[in-house]
This record gives structure tokens, C-alpha cells and sequence, in this order.
């Protein structure tokens, strides 16, 4: 209900803009508002916690329907004064608000006193609110007399279709004065947004009436020609109220919602889906169609809808398997990783012969940028199914995987469902990346929701919460990669085939360098032909003193980085002299590379400065990231109480029973070794640590290291240049085998050192190495600590360890740096 003082509307006047239909007073329509000034105003004034029950606001289309340009308000547009009655919103998939608005008369901005963050003006009123007392034309006028008689046969037309409305448009064609039944009339007839935007303009009411003449005998001439009554004309009331002579209307609309819906209902008549989804397809678009697009449930059910339909329930890539061609394009995709590709050319040879034959999901492990996400690519590459990649670093709630239940505010499907939509197919490769990173929360383990993904037994009638239908992934091929098999649930473990993938030596990261990482820099930087040269000795130069890792994804930065600088040399070049757009060739040598990259960052001065000091070793050790070198450094301290052992440097408990161990072989062999006391820690406290104390360490494997270690400080003699050991020890002074040995070794390469002990049972585990590795180390297969200290301090007598020390202590460069 309008109540204005006077009768007359306030002159400070809230505006919202409308572009895709313009309002004429008399009419109720529903107006949706996204554009940032309109939401400003709405949350403000209409939902602000000081606006009235049904706020007044002015309406003012935009001037021209097609024009692009941002909509401005000059003086004297015209625009409707709108009373509203609800307001539903939206927040997803984003937030906009429906209004429902009833226009009562015309108004003209005479000045815009705001426009950010929304507009607002000072305004004339230019019209009535539709009752006779203010009518501007006699009924006697021929035009006025003209237009009820054009109206009254549109009026016939329609009743013959509405029988039920009969009364009603009889009494509106009584009732209405006709300044008010010229807008009504031009409302609900086929005007263009031109001619209703004309009609807006007109305040003159025989001018008006002119102006919808025309328009409803096109009109009439329409419903003649189709057949059909206009769908827009829907049923209507009056009322007797003072101010507001019309009632709203029941929803008409700005948006062409009904258009969307039949195209709707259209889309899903040709769509070929399974029966069980067109069933409550039909269902759900039937209650579409009841409900009328201002429901609050609206856009959720529609939003469903189409997310059912562009599932493709029953679209399949098509699969190209030939196995030359597979193997044709994993090598030219990736250098070495022959055991990988091997598994993977079985793979597919499998599927090759037997489609049918569901075979293992591959789970590639290895250290970080290794090429497993790349060669899950080539997999895709080459049997010609789209690649998707969901990641599940981080996940901790199973409605990632299998969505939300549809109830929930927000509800979305989840990953899966959300890659088969994004694919468009549903025999796509979908790589889950880090499957080893999943967690559990609140809501659930999201490796229990995985395990239903992954079993054939199981996933053909995989349900998403969301979806509430179940969806066949048994044609979905499945690969996941992790950098840690070891914490991988053991019941999804089970589900999946291990293939790993290990660091890569220096010689293979030259090649992958030379062959794959630098060519593709050079294209995505668009340097093929810029004469950039990179030479083996600065790859080599990066590689060992700029990275530290098992993969290559920081040497592929590096290049990355040496690019850039040529674009910026070759951009400059430009802008400077732009007849001459080419820069001289260049080759690289390692001045440019610290000119370009900096300082090297690594380099193994750190060991060089510590090895070779009594109590002091060199151990190894594996974490995700690849093989490391670990050192062990220990002290004695003299006390004149019982001894104590310090272990510091993060350990784990596993690590600390293996300090433990050590210590007590000592012990056990003081005598036999013929260390000074017979116990050493009679009269001292012992320190063991690790450093680099933010990094976790645990596992046995450093046992041998850590004796050897407190061998030579009780001996004060420095382990020989360039030894690195691991191995488990027992307190019998046994070496026991450990794992991850190819990482370790690897990583004893990278740092330049010489030879490695290793538990004679490790011997198996040297096949893996690379050969150019091995000929470059020396290794030393133990069983027992006696032949962990004849390698460790390789035959060097008591006088040649000090006459290392002397030349240690002399020169302050420490021997090992020649290595
Ligand atoms: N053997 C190889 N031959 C050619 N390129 C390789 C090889 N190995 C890795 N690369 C390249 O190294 C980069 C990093 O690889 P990718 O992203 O596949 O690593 P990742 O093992 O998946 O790492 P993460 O565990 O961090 O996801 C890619 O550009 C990839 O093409």
C-alpha cells in the first residue's frame, strides 16, 4: 500500500537502473538486480535496517536498449515510481536479488545528488497515480474514443482464450481510467523495449494514446495470425484502494525466464540420458515450471537441472589405443623413467587386447617434480581421453569427493562429479594428485570417500550427494600420484599399484635439461630463434650449485629465469632502436649465470667445512623430497658426574634409540677397540646432534654414521674425505639393510662425495642406480661395524688422521673442498 503525505511522493528518490525491459506505471513486475550501483541501493535502502515495510525507489530504463555503453542518468530522464513488496536474493552462484516492484506514476530526475555507491535524485512527479479525478481526456475525445474500442476488441480476443479472466478485463475496461489501460495496454502487448521506452515518454495522454493504438493492432493482427493468446497476459485484480487503483499484477517479468524454461525443456527432450536420470529430470523441471522463477527455490532446482544435463551420462571419448604410438610419445615426452614407461606400455597393452579387463589403478610415488603429473598427461596424450587433474593437497572433508547433500545452503557435487562436467565425457584420465596429502576431519575421511572412487567393484554405481543419482566410473580412467607412499591409508594403498619414480642423477637432468625443459622454455617464452644459447657447463653449473633436489622443477625455473632476462634485453632493445628487433647472439657462460641468478645458493662448503673433524659424520637419509646428506656431529663434555647423552636436532623416537644403540656398542667395545676409558661416559656428558633442527628426522638407517661418529671423536681421528654411510646397527655391532637407498645415493652424487657404506643386504638395490653414477663412487658393502670402520677411516693409520688434522688446522681451507 502506497502512503505518500499529500498524495504526493517524496522528491529525494533512490534509483535503480533497468536494462533489459522498461516498467510503465500500473504494472508489477519482478526486476533482477546484478549491477553493482542497483545492489548498493538495495542493500541500503531496502534492506538497510532503517527502510519501511514496502519502500518507495524510482525505476528509469536505460536509454537505448542495444547500446553497450555504461548507463548514465542525465536531467529530465524519465522513470516510474515504484513501491516494492518483496525482495528474494541469491547467493549462488552469485549474490543478486529478484525484486517485486509495482509501478504507480511518472516521474523526471531534475538532479542526481548521488551517484556512488548508488544513485540517488531529486524528482517531479509527472503523472497521477492513475485515478480519474486527475484524467487529462475526456472520453468523448475521437482518440480516446478510438482507443477504447481498439482496446475493447484486444480485450475479446483474449477472454475467448481466459474465460476466467472475463470479468475482470470487462471491469478493467470499465474501470481504468485511460491514461493508466494506455500504459497497461502497451505493457502486456508485443511492444519493443523502443516503443514502451516512447510510450514511458509520453506524458501527454492523448499523445500516449496515439502512440498504443498501433501497437495493439499489430498485436491483435499477431493473435490472429498464431492462434495462440500471448503468454504475457496473465491474469489480474483491481482494487478499490485510494492511492493504488491497480494491484500488482501476478508476476510478469523482466527477465525471459519463461524462454529459458522452455529452451530448458527443449534441451532435455533431445538430451539421451540414462532412464533412471530422465525420470527425475522431468520431475525436477516439471516442479521448475510450477513454482514460477520468484520461488526461493528456483535457481537452486535450475541449477541442478542443468548441471544433470551437462553431465555426460552417456558421452565417451573415443580411445585410441596403439601401443607404438604410446610408446612413441612417452619418450618423446620424457628422458629416461624406462621401468615407468615399461609399466605404463603394459597397461596399456592390457586394455589394447581386452577393453573390458579393468585394470589396476597406477599410483605414480616419487619426489616432487619427477614428471609424475607430466607423464599422467602423456597417458592421456596418447589414448586420446580428455586429462583432468584434481588435487587433493589439503583436503580434509569427504563432501570434497562426494559433494553436499542438496539441503545444505551452498550445496555443491563434488570434485569428481565436477571433473566429469568439465571433461564432458565420462572415460576421462583423472589424476588425483597427492592422494598421500588427503586428511580427515569433522566431516569425515576423505580416504574412505576415495575408496568407494576407486573400487571397480563398486565405483559403477558411485553416488554423489549432490547429484543423488548414481553415475558409472567404471569407464574413468584413474591415476593418482603421491610423494610418500608410506602414509597413504592402507586400505586405499591396497587399491592402487605403486609404481615409483626416483630422483634423477646429474647426467639425466643434463639430458632432460638439453632435450625437454630448455626447448620448452625458450617456446613459451618466444625465444626459439633469438639465438639464446645455453651451454652443458652452466646446466651443469645450475644443477649442482643453484638446485638441490630430486626433480628438475627448480632447474626448469632457472632456465626459466635465464629467459626472462633475454626478453627483457630483447624488449628493451626494442623500444630503444625499433628498426633493429633482433639482439646479437648470445652464449651464456657462469659469470652471466651470477650476473643473471645471483650468488650460487648451494654448493657444499657446509660438509667440507665440517667433515673431517674427530666426531664428526656423514649419513644419509631419504624424505619425500629425495635422498639428503645428513651430518652428525658429536662432543664430549667433562663433568665430574655420571655422563649423560644430548641428542638434539628434532628426532624422532626411532632415531634416538639409534643414538642409544651406538652409544652402548661403544661401550661394549672400548676395550677391544682400545679407547681410553672404558667406559666413556664414566666421567662425561655426550652430545650427539643433527643439524638443520627444523627439518624431522627419524628412522634407524643413521645407526652406523652415529657410532662411526663416536668412534672417531674417542679416537680423535677424522673419518676419511668424502665418506658417507647408512645402515641400521644392532648392539651386537651387526649392520642391517635400509631403505631408499637408490634416493641416497643419489644424493651423496649431488654432493660430490666419494664412497658409500652400505648394509651388505642393500647389494640388490645398486641395480637401480644409474651406471655413470656408480663408476663415479666407490661403495663399501658391510655386514658388521668392523668393516664400517675400516672403510670409514680407510686404512689411514693414527699418524696420517693427524697429519690431517695438522693440515687442518694450518690451512683454513679444509682438504675435502679439492673433491
Ligand atoms: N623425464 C622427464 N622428461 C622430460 N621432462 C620432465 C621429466 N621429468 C620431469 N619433467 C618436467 O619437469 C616438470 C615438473 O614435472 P611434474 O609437474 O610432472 O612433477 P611432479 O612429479 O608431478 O611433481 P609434484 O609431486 O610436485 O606434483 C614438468 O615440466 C615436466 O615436464
Amino acid at each position: 500500500m502506497v502512503v505518500f503525505a499529500n498524495d504526493v511522493f517524496p522528491r529525494k528518490i533512490p534509483l535503480i537502473i533497468t536494462t533489459s525491459d522498461v516498467l510503465l506505471p500500473g504494472v508489477t513486475v519482478k526486476i533482477p538486480i546484478t549491477e553493482s550501483r542497483n545492489v548498493n541501493m538495495v542493500r541500503s535502502q531496502l534492506l538497510g535496517s532503517n527502510s519501511s515495510p514496502n519502500p518507495i525507489i524510482g525505476i528509469v530504463p536505460k536509454q537505448a536498449e542495444d547500446s553497450s555503453e555504461a548507463v548514465t542518468i542525465d536531467k529530465d530522464t524519465v522513470g516510474v515510481i515504484g513501491q516494492v513488496f518483496h525482495i528474494s536474493r541469491t547467493s549462488w552462484p552469485k549474490p543478486t536479488f529478484m525484486v517485486l516492484v509495482s509501478g504507480l506514476c511518472r516521474f523526471r530526475v531534475d538532479k542526481l545528488i548521488m551517484e556512488e555507491p548508488y544513485l540517488v535524485a531529486i524528482a517531479t512527479q509527472l503523472d497521477g497515480f492513475g485515478d480519474e479525478s486527475g484524467e487529462e481526456i475526456s472520453k468523448t475525445d475521437p482518440t480516446a474514443q478510438e482507443f477504447r474500442d481498439v482496446a475493447a476488441k484486444l480485450f475479446a480476443k483474449l477472454t475467448t482464450s481466459y474465460s476466467h479472466i472475463t470479468d475482470k478485463m470487462s471491469h478493467i475496461l470499465d474501470l481504468m481510467p485511460l491514461s493508466r489501460l494506455a500504459d497497461f495496454c502497451c505493457s502486456y502487448s508485443s511492444a519493443t523495449y523502443a516503443e514502451k521506452l516512447d510510450v514511458l515518454n509520453t506524458v501527454d495522454v492523448a499523445e500516449r494514446l496515439k502512440k498504443v493504438i498501433p501497437i495493439m493492432q499489430r498485436f491483435i493482427q499477431e493473435l490472429d495470425k498464431s492462434g495462440l493468446n500471448d503468454r504475457r497476459l496473465m491474469p489480474f485484480k483491481t482494487s478499490n484502494s485510494k492511492l493504488t487503483r491497480m494491484k500488482p499484477l501476478e508476476m510478469g517479468t523482466f527477465s525471459e525466464e519463461g524462454d529459458d524454461l522452455s529452451d530448458l525443456i527443449k534441451r532435455a527432450k533431445d538430451l539421451s540420458v540414462p532412464a533412471h536420470v530422465s525420470k527425475v529430470l522431468n520431475r525436477e523441471l516439471q516442479r521448475l515450471k510450477r513454482m514460477g522463477s520468484f520461488h526461493p527455490e528456483h535457481s537452486i532446482i535450475r541449477t541442478y537441472v542443468e548441471l544433470l544435463m551437462d553431465l555426460p551420462w552417456n558421452v565417451s571419448a573415443i580411445e585410441t589405443l596403439d601401443i607404438h604410438k604410446a610408446r612413441k610419445d612417452l619418450d618423446d615426452d620424457h628422458f629416461a623413467m624406462t621401468s615407468v614407461k615399461r609399466r605404463i606400455l603394459e597397461f596399456l597393452a592390457v586394455r589394447q587386447l581386452n577393453k573390458s579387463k579393468k585394470g589396476p589403478i597406477l599410483c605414480l610415488v616419487g619426489p616432487p617434480g619427477v614428471g609424475k603429473t607430466s607423464i599422467a598427461k602423456s597417458i592421456a596424450k596418447t589414448t586420446g581421453r580428455p586429462f583432468h587433474c584434481i588435487s587433493l593437497g589439503g583436503t580434509y572433508n569427504q563432501s570434497d569427493i562426494r559433494g553436499h547433500r542438496k539441503t545444505y545452503l551452498g550445496a555443491m557435487p563434488g570434485r569428481i562429479i565436477q571433473a566429469l562436467k568439465t571433461t564432458g565425457v565420462n572415460n576421462p584420465v583423472l589424476l588425483l594428485d597427492e592422494v598421500d596429502k588427503v586428511g580427515s576431519g569433522a566431516h569425515g575421511s576423505v580416504a574412505a570417500a576415495l575408496l568407494e572412487v576407486l573400487d571397480s567393484a563398486q565405483n559403477s554405481h558411485f553416488t554423489d550427494h549432490y547429484v543423488n543419482l548414481h553415475f558409472d566410473l567404471s569407464q574413468v580412467m584413474f591415476l593418482a600420484t603421491a610423494n610418500n607412499a608410506n602414509v597413504i591409508p592402507a586400505p586405499l594403498l591396497d587399491r592402487m599399484e605403486i609404481i615409483k619414480l626416483n630422483g634423477y642423477t646429474e647426467e639425466e637432468k643434463l639430458q632432460i635439461a638439453q632435450k625437454h625443459l630448455l626447448p620448452k622454455q625458450l617456446r613459451e617464452h618466444g625465444l626459439e630463434n633469438s639465438g639464446l644459447q645455453v651451454p652443458e657447463s652452466c646446466i651443469i653449473e645450475i644443477i649442482r650449485n643453484y638446485t638441490q633436489e630430486a626433480g628438475v622443477r627448480s632447474l626448469e625455473r632457472h632456465l626459466g629465469a635465464l629467459c626472462r632476462h633475454r626478453v627483457v634485453k630483447l624488449v628493451e632493445n626494442q623500444s630503444d632502436n625499433s628498426a633493429q628487433n633482433t639482439l646479437a647472439p648470445v652464449t651464456l657462460d657462469e659469470t652471466c649465470l651470477i650476473d643473471i641468478l645471483g650468488p650460487p645458493p648451494f654448493g657444499d662448503f657446509e660438509l667440507w667445512r665440517r667433515a673431517g673433524i674427530p666426531g664428526v659424520a656423514l649419513g644419509l637419509s631419504w624424505t619425500e623430497y629425495g635422498g639428503r646428506v645428513l651430518i652428525i656431529e658429536t662432543t664430549r663434555l667433562n663433568r665430574s658426574s655420571q655422563g649423560s647423552l644430548v641428542l638434539t636436532g628434532h628426532l624422532g623416537d626411532v632415531m634416538k634409540e639409534s643414538a642409544s644403540l651406538a652409544v652402548d656398542w661403544l661401550r661394549s667395545v672400548a676395550k677391544q677397540y682400545g679407547l681410553n676409558s672404558s667406559d666413556p661416559l664414566s666421567d662425561a656428558d655426550l652430545h650427539i646432534h643433527f643439524p638443520a633442527g627444523a627439518i624431522s628426522k627419524d628412522g634407524p638407517s643413521a645407526g652406523i654414521a652415529i657410532a662411526t661418529a663416536l668412534y672417531s671423536l674417542f679416537t680423535n681421528r677424522p673419518i676419511a674425505n668424502g665418506v658417507v654411510m647408512t645402515g641400521e646397527i644392532t648392539l651386537s655391532g651387526a649392520v642391517l639393510p635400509v631403505g631408499g637407498v637408490k634416493e641416497k645415493v643419489l644424493a651423496a652424487h649431488r654432493a660430490c662425495l666419494k664412497k658409500v657404506i652400505l648394509p651388505q643386504k642393500n647389494y640388490s638395490d645398486l641395480a637401480d642406480i644409474p651406471e655413470s653414477t656408480k663408476n663415479d663412487l666407490e661403495f663399501s658393502l658391510v655386514t658388521e661395524m668392523s668393516e664400517v670402520l675400516q672403510a670409514a677411516f680407510d686404512g689411514m693409520t693414527e699418524s696420517d688422521s693427524s697429519v690431517m688434522l695438522n693440515n687442518m688446522k694450518s690451512n683454513d681451507s679444509p682438504l675435502l673442498c679439492k673433491l
